[in-house]
Protein backbone atom coordinates (compact mmCIF):
# COMPACT_ATOMS: atom_id res chain seq x y z
CA UNK A 1 0.00 0.00 0.00
CA UNK A 2 1.53 3.47 -0.83
CA UNK A 3 2.12 5.65 1.86
CA UNK A 4 0.00 8.33 0.42
CA UNK A 5 -3.18 6.45 0.38
CA UNK A 6 -4.46 7.91 3.28
CA UNK A 7 -4.57 10.90 1.58
CA UNK A 8 -7.70 12.86 -0.26
CA UNK A 9 -8.15 11.25 -4.09
CA UNK A 10 -8.81 13.70 -6.73
CA UNK A 11 -8.88 14.38 -10.60
CA UNK A 12 -7.26 17.06 -11.79
CA UNK A 13 -9.54 18.80 -14.16
CA UNK A 14 -6.81 21.38 -15.38
CA UNK A 15 -3.36 22.01 -16.20
CA UNK A 16 -1.25 25.38 -15.82
CA UNK A 17 2.35 25.43 -15.96
CA UNK A 18 3.21 24.05 -12.33
CA UNK A 19 -0.43 24.81 -10.94
CA UNK A 20 -3.23 22.42 -10.97
CA UNK A 21 -6.72 22.71 -10.58
CA UNK A 22 -7.32 19.18 -8.64
CA UNK A 23 -11.35 18.23 -7.69
CA UNK A 24 -12.60 15.86 -5.11
CA UNK A 25 -15.00 13.69 -4.91
CA UNK A 26 -17.57 16.36 -3.75
CA UNK A 27 -16.67 18.54 -7.02
CA UNK A 28 -14.63 20.68 -4.39
CA UNK A 29 -11.82 22.11 -6.03
CA UNK A 30 -8.33 23.15 -5.22
CA UNK A 31 -5.79 24.78 -6.52
CA UNK A 32 -2.32 22.72 -6.17
CA UNK A 33 1.08 21.62 -6.84
CA UNK A 34 3.40 18.91 -7.50
CA UNK A 35 5.47 18.17 -4.61
CA UNK A 36 8.99 18.24 -5.94
CA UNK A 37 10.32 19.59 -9.26
CA UNK A 38 8.47 17.17 -11.44
CA UNK A 39 5.12 18.47 -13.30
CA UNK A 40 3.70 14.56 -13.63
CA UNK A 41 0.10 15.12 -13.40
CA UNK A 42 -1.66 16.11 -16.70
CA UNK A 43 -6.37 16.62 -17.08
CA UNK A 44 -7.89 13.55 -16.33
CA UNK A 45 -5.22 11.99 -13.36
CA UNK A 46 -6.62 10.82 -10.59
CA UNK A 47 -4.01 11.90 -7.90
CA UNK A 48 -3.20 11.61 -3.83
CA UNK A 49 -3.10 15.03 -2.99
CA UNK A 50 -3.01 17.53 0.75
CA UNK A 51 -5.24 20.11 0.90
CA UNK A 52 -3.08 22.37 3.18
CA UNK A 53 -4.70 25.69 3.43
CA UNK A 54 -3.29 27.58 1.07
CA UNK A 55 -2.72 25.93 -1.66
CA UNK A 56 -2.50 22.10 -1.55
CA UNK A 57 0.39 19.46 -2.67
CA UNK A 58 0.32 17.32 -5.22
CA UNK A 59 2.25 13.80 -3.30
CA UNK A 60 1.13 10.99 -6.04
CA UNK A 61 -0.34 10.30 -9.40
CA UNK A 62 -2.02 7.53 -9.44
CA UNK A 63 -1.88 4.47 -12.29
CA UNK A 64 -3.27 5.50 -15.68
CA UNK A 65 -5.99 2.98 -17.66
CA UNK A 66 -4.75 4.96 -20.70
CA UNK A 67 -2.71 8.21 -21.83
CA UNK A 68 -3.52 9.56 -25.35
CA UNK A 69 -0.24 12.06 -26.40
CA UNK A 70 1.82 13.19 -29.52
CA UNK A 71 4.88 13.14 -29.61
CA UNK A 72 7.28 15.39 -32.45
CA UNK A 73 11.18 15.13 -32.70
CA UNK A 74 11.53 17.47 -29.76
CA UNK A 75 8.92 16.79 -27.47
CA UNK A 76 6.07 14.88 -26.09
CA UNK A 77 2.74 16.15 -25.53
CA UNK A 78 0.40 14.59 -22.88
CA UNK A 79 -3.16 15.55 -24.13
CA UNK A 80 -5.32 13.69 -21.24
CA UNK A 81 -4.71 10.29 -19.00
CA UNK A 82 -7.82 8.19 -18.25
CA UNK A 83 -10.27 8.97 -21.34
CA UNK A 84 -13.29 6.49 -22.29
CA UNK A 85 -13.21 7.89 -25.91
CA UNK A 86 -12.11 10.29 -28.61
CA UNK A 87 -14.13 12.52 -30.78
CA UNK A 88 -12.92 14.01 -33.62
CA UNK A 89 -14.97 16.48 -34.87
CA UNK A 90 -14.55 17.83 -38.46
CA UNK A 91 -17.18 20.00 -40.78
CA UNK A 92 -18.04 20.19 -44.20
CA UNK A 93 -16.34 23.57 -44.24
CA UNK A 94 -12.95 23.92 -43.43
CA UNK A 95 -12.31 21.14 -45.54
CA UNK A 96 -10.58 18.98 -43.18
CA UNK A 97 -7.07 17.50 -43.49
CA UNK A 98 -7.23 13.79 -43.47
CA UNK A 99 -3.14 13.51 -42.72
CA UNK A 100 -4.52 15.37 -39.27
CA UNK A 101 -7.85 12.95 -38.65
CA UNK A 102 -5.65 10.01 -40.11
CA UNK A 103 -3.33 10.91 -37.28
CA UNK A 104 -5.48 11.55 -34.34
CA UNK A 105 -7.20 8.03 -34.91
CA UNK A 106 -3.90 6.54 -34.95
CA UNK A 107 -2.91 7.81 -31.38
CA UNK A 108 -6.20 6.95 -30.34
CA UNK A 109 -5.63 3.28 -31.53
CA UNK A 110 -2.38 2.62 -30.54
CA UNK A 111 -3.65 4.40 -26.76
CA UNK A 112 -6.41 1.63 -26.36
CA UNK A 113 -9.13 4.58 -26.77
CA UNK A 114 -12.46 4.34 -28.67
CA UNK A 115 -13.51 6.62 -30.61
CA UNK A 116 -15.71 8.48 -33.11
CA UNK A 117 -16.10 10.86 -35.78
CA UNK A 118 -18.68 13.87 -36.08
CA UNK A 119 -18.90 15.69 -39.27
CA UNK A 120 -20.18 19.31 -38.26
CA UNK A 121 -21.95 21.89 -40.80
CA UNK A 122 -24.75 19.31 -42.31
CA UNK A 123 -26.62 22.09 -43.24
CA UNK A 124 -23.83 23.43 -45.89
CA UNK A 125 -24.41 22.07 -49.36
CA UNK A 126 -20.51 20.48 -49.44
CA UNK A 127 -21.83 17.97 -47.34
CA UNK A 128 -22.21 15.16 -49.68
CA UNK A 129 -18.10 15.34 -50.78
CA UNK A 130 -17.17 15.53 -46.70
CA UNK A 131 -19.12 12.29 -46.89
CA UNK A 132 -17.35 11.00 -49.76
CA UNK A 133 -14.10 11.54 -48.20
CA UNK A 134 -15.22 9.99 -44.94
CA UNK A 135 -16.02 7.13 -46.43
CA UNK A 136 -13.22 5.02 -45.63
CA UNK A 137 -13.30 5.57 -42.19
CA UNK A 138 -16.88 4.39 -41.98
CA UNK A 139 -16.03 1.58 -43.95
CA UNK A 140 -13.25 0.66 -41.57
CA UNK A 141 -15.90 0.32 -38.60
CA UNK A 142 -15.59 3.51 -37.04
CA UNK A 143 -18.77 4.96 -35.11
CA UNK A 144 -19.88 8.15 -37.08
CA UNK A 145 -22.40 11.03 -36.65
CA UNK A 146 -23.61 13.64 -38.52
CA UNK A 147 -24.76 16.56 -36.78
CA UNK A 148 -25.53 20.98 -37.65
CA UNK A 149 -24.52 22.22 -34.16
CA UNK A 150 -25.13 25.56 -34.99
CA UNK A 151 -28.17 24.86 -37.62
CA UNK A 152 -29.74 22.36 -35.42
CA UNK A 153 -28.89 21.69 -32.04
CA UNK A 154 -31.31 19.68 -30.76
CA UNK A 155 -31.19 17.91 -33.21
CA UNK A 156 -27.10 17.51 -32.54
CA UNK A 157 -27.94 16.88 -29.01
CA UNK A 158 -30.28 14.43 -29.46
CA UNK A 159 -27.42 12.39 -32.17
CA UNK A 160 -24.61 12.95 -29.99
CA UNK A 161 -26.08 12.41 -26.51
CA UNK A 162 -26.48 8.74 -26.15
CA UNK A 163 -22.88 7.95 -27.03
CA UNK A 164 -21.31 10.79 -24.44
CA UNK A 165 -23.71 9.83 -21.80
CA UNK A 166 -21.81 8.77 -18.67
CA UNK A 167 -18.38 8.91 -20.61
CA UNK A 168 -15.58 10.67 -20.27
CA UNK A 169 -14.85 12.04 -24.11
CA UNK A 170 -11.70 13.95 -25.87
CA UNK A 171 -12.78 16.44 -28.03
CA UNK A 172 -10.52 16.77 -30.90
CA UNK A 173 -11.17 19.25 -33.81
CA UNK A 174 -9.29 21.72 -36.30
CA UNK A 175 -10.37 25.47 -36.03
CA UNK A 176 -13.51 26.35 -37.30
CA UNK A 177 -15.32 23.46 -36.98
CA UNK A 178 -17.46 24.14 -34.68
CA UNK A 179 -15.91 22.85 -31.22
CA UNK A 180 -16.57 25.75 -28.88
CA UNK A 181 -20.10 25.50 -30.30
CA UNK A 182 -20.40 21.67 -29.38
CA UNK A 183 -18.80 22.82 -26.07
CA UNK A 184 -21.50 25.27 -25.24
CA UNK A 185 -24.41 23.67 -26.44
CA UNK A 186 -23.30 20.41 -24.56
CA UNK A 187 -21.79 22.48 -20.86
CA UNK A 188 -24.62 25.00 -19.96
CA UNK A 189 -22.24 26.99 -17.93
CA UNK A 190 -19.37 26.50 -19.37
CA UNK A 191 -17.99 30.05 -19.80
CA UNK A 192 -18.33 30.18 -16.06
CA UNK A 193 -16.48 26.98 -15.54
CA UNK A 194 -13.49 27.95 -17.25
CA UNK A 195 -13.57 31.83 -15.65
CA UNK A 196 -13.86 30.10 -12.00
CA UNK A 197 -10.89 28.09 -12.97
CA UNK A 198 -8.64 31.06 -14.83
CA UNK A 199 -9.61 33.13 -11.55
CA UNK A 200 -8.25 30.47 -9.37
CA UNK A 201 -5.48 29.86 -11.45
CA UNK A 202 -4.71 33.70 -11.42
CA UNK A 203 -4.43 33.41 -15.24
CA UNK A 204 -6.32 36.17 -16.27
CA UNK A 205 -7.19 34.91 -19.90
CA UNK A 206 -10.35 33.19 -20.51
CA UNK A 207 -9.04 31.44 -23.08
CA UNK A 208 -8.53 27.64 -23.73
CA UNK A 209 -5.32 27.52 -24.06
CA UNK A 210 -4.67 24.52 -22.14
CA UNK A 211 -6.82 21.37 -21.81
CA UNK A 212 -10.08 21.87 -19.87
CA UNK A 213 -11.82 19.27 -18.18
CA UNK A 214 -15.85 19.72 -18.23
CA UNK A 215 -18.51 18.06 -16.62
CA UNK A 216 -21.84 18.22 -18.85
CA UNK A 217 -24.48 17.07 -16.07
CA UNK A 218 -24.51 17.98 -12.32
CA UNK A 219 -24.42 14.51 -11.23
CA UNK A 220 -20.55 14.88 -12.87
CA UNK A 221 -20.65 11.37 -14.63
CA UNK A 222 -20.59 12.50 -18.12
CA UNK A 223 -17.40 14.82 -19.14
CA UNK A 224 -16.00 16.43 -21.91
CA UNK A 225 -12.23 17.50 -22.24
CA UNK A 226 -11.63 19.98 -24.74
CA UNK A 227 -8.07 20.77 -26.11
CA UNK A 228 -6.47 23.20 -28.29
CA UNK A 229 -3.55 21.61 -30.68
CA UNK A 230 -4.49 19.27 -33.52
CA UNK A 231 -1.99 20.81 -35.46
CA UNK A 232 1.47 18.94 -36.06
CA UNK A 233 0.12 15.56 -34.33
CA UNK A 234 3.79 13.99 -34.46
CA UNK A 235 3.38 10.34 -33.84
CA UNK A 236 7.30 9.01 -32.42
CA UNK A 237 6.01 6.98 -29.96
CA UNK A 238 4.70 4.91 -32.67
CA UNK A 239 7.40 2.50 -33.60
CA UNK A 240 7.48 2.05 -37.91
CA UNK A 241 7.58 -1.25 -38.30
CA UNK A 242 4.12 -1.23 -36.32
CA UNK A 243 2.34 1.68 -37.79
CA UNK A 244 0.23 -0.15 -39.95
CA UNK A 245 -0.98 -2.16 -37.15
CA UNK A 246 -3.38 1.25 -35.79
CA UNK A 247 -4.95 1.38 -39.11
CA UNK A 248 -7.61 -1.11 -38.94
CA UNK A 249 -7.59 -0.89 -43.03
CA UNK A 250 -4.82 -1.91 -43.32
CA UNK A 251 -4.78 -4.48 -40.53
CA UNK A 252 -7.34 -6.15 -42.19
CA UNK A 253 -5.36 -6.89 -45.34
CA UNK A 254 -2.25 -7.48 -43.56
CA UNK A 255 -1.41 -11.17 -44.93
CA UNK A 256 1.84 -10.63 -46.62
CA UNK A 257 4.29 -12.98 -47.59
CA UNK A 258 7.33 -11.12 -45.19
CA UNK A 259 5.99 -11.15 -41.58
CA UNK A 260 8.08 -8.25 -41.13
CA UNK A 261 6.39 -6.47 -44.72
CA UNK A 262 6.75 -2.45 -44.44
CA UNK A 263 3.84 -3.03 -47.20
CA UNK A 264 6.11 -0.09 -49.16
CA UNK A 265 7.61 -2.60 -51.79
CA UNK A 266 7.96 -6.09 -50.84
CA UNK A 267 6.50 -8.73 -53.20
CA UNK A 268 3.07 -10.41 -52.62
CA UNK A 269 2.22 -7.67 -50.11
CA UNK A 270 -1.75 -7.79 -49.22
CA UNK A 271 -2.12 -4.59 -48.44
CA UNK A 272 -0.53 -3.33 -51.75
CA UNK A 273 -2.96 -5.78 -53.29
CA UNK A 274 -5.99 -4.11 -51.17
CA UNK A 275 -4.66 -0.80 -52.23
CA UNK A 276 -5.08 -1.70 -56.15
CA UNK A 277 -8.28 -3.22 -56.16
CA UNK A 278 -9.72 -0.55 -54.18
CA UNK A 279 -10.23 -1.88 -50.93
CA UNK A 280 -7.97 0.42 -49.27
CA UNK A 281 -8.41 3.97 -50.01
CA UNK A 282 -5.31 5.55 -51.49
CA UNK A 283 -5.51 8.58 -49.88
CA UNK A 284 -5.28 6.55 -46.29
CA UNK A 285 -2.46 4.35 -48.00
CA UNK A 286 -0.33 7.51 -49.17
CA UNK A 287 -0.45 8.73 -45.32
CA UNK A 288 0.46 5.75 -44.31
CA UNK A 289 3.74 6.42 -46.42
CA UNK A 290 4.04 9.66 -45.42
CA UNK A 291 3.52 8.66 -41.52
CA UNK A 292 5.83 5.48 -41.98
CA UNK A 293 9.03 7.74 -43.58
CA UNK A 294 8.64 10.11 -40.71
CA UNK A 295 8.79 7.83 -38.15
CA UNK A 296 11.92 5.78 -40.07
CA UNK A 297 13.59 9.13 -40.20
CA UNK A 298 13.44 9.12 -36.51
CA UNK A 299 17.48 9.70 -35.26
CA UNK A 300 17.15 7.52 -32.35
N1 LIG B 1 -23.29 26.45 -41.23
C1 LIG B 1 -22.96 26.07 -40.00
N2 LIG B 1 -22.03 26.75 -39.34
C2 LIG B 1 -21.70 26.36 -38.10
C3 LIG B 1 -22.30 25.22 -37.50
N3 LIG B 1 -21.75 25.05 -36.27
C4 LIG B 1 -20.83 26.02 -36.12
N4 LIG B 1 -20.81 26.83 -37.23
C5 LIG B 1 -19.97 28.03 -37.44
O1 LIG B 1 -18.62 27.68 -37.57
C6 LIG B 1 -17.79 28.71 -37.06
C7 LIG B 1 -16.78 28.13 -36.10
O2 LIG B 1 -17.44 27.66 -34.94
P1 LIG B 1 -16.71 27.58 -33.53
O3 LIG B 1 -17.58 26.84 -32.62
O4 LIG B 1 -16.24 28.91 -33.11
O5 LIG B 1 -15.47 26.71 -33.97
P2 LIG B 1 -14.20 26.24 -33.15
O6 LIG B 1 -13.89 24.89 -33.66
O7 LIG B 1 -14.38 26.42 -31.71
O8 LIG B 1 -13.14 27.22 -33.71
P3 LIG B 1 -11.85 27.81 -32.96
O9 LIG B 1 -12.39 28.74 -31.93
O10 LIG B 1 -11.15 28.49 -34.09
O11 LIG B 1 -11.13 26.63 -32.42
C8 LIG B 1 -18.72 29.73 -36.40
O12 LIG B 1 -18.87 30.80 -37.29
C9 LIG B 1 -20.01 28.95 -36.23
O13 LIG B 1 -21.13 29.80 -36.28
C10 LIG B 1 -23.32 24.54 -38.22
O14 LIG B 1 -23.95 23.56 -37.78
N5 LIG B 1 -23.59 25.00 -39.47
ZN1 LIG C 1 2.64 -6.01 -46.83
Amino acid sequence: MSKFQALDLGLVVRGHGRHYIVEDADGKRFVCHPRGKKSEAVVGDQVRFADSGDEGVIEAVEPRRNLLFRQDEWKTKSFAANLDQLLVLVAVEPVFSESQLTRSLIAAESAGIRMAIALNKTDLPGTDSARERLAPYRAMGLQMFEVALKADPEGSRATLDPWLKDQRTFVLGPSGTGKSTLINLLVEDAKAQIGEISQALNSGRHTTTTTQWYWTDETRTTALIDSPGFQEFGLHQILAAELWRWMPDLREHATCRFANCSHIHEPDCGVRKAVDAGLISAGRYRIYGEILEELQRKTW
